[in-house]
């Protein structure tokens, strides 16, 4: 199956379960991949015909930059959703990274894939 991907979105919000991390805004990284087929758009070079990477972006902003969950797999769990849900995409694959959460280490998060309900 056709992917339409999303990399490296870094979006800046409250996460963590400690006290000091609900006073402060930590960056969060989304890294998708969205099942789609792509030779309709690819033959009618409409945009109408997409998935439209850039509208799934702009509504990911939106809705975790106003989030405020303790985990990340909360926070993970709730954007594919959205993804499969408003958006109407059959498979979701989501990384979500918290770089600098463990000292030592580039990043630290969940990878999930979630299916569309029938
Ligand atoms: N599996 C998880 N482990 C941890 C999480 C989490 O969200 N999922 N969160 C934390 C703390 O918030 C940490 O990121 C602070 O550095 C610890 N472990």
């Amino acid at each position: 199956m056709d992917k339409v991907f999303i990399e490296a979105l870094e979006i800046e919000c409250v996460i963590g379960i400690y006290d000091w991390e609900r006073k402060i805004r930590q960056p969060v990284v989304l890294d998708i991949e969205m099942a789609f087929d792509n030779r309709k758009p690819a033959a009618t070079d409409d945009i109408a015909d997409t998935l439209d990477y850039k509208a799934v972006s702009k509504r990911l902003i939106q809705y975790v930059s106003e989030s405020s969950f303790g985990l990340v797999e909360t926070l993970a769990e709730r954007c594919a959703e959205i993804i499969t849900g408003e958006f109407g995409v059959a498979h979701v694959r989501l990384k979500l990274s918290k770089p600098g959460a463990v000292r030592g280490s580039k990043a630290v998060g969940v990878i999930i894939e979630r299916s569309r309900a029938a």
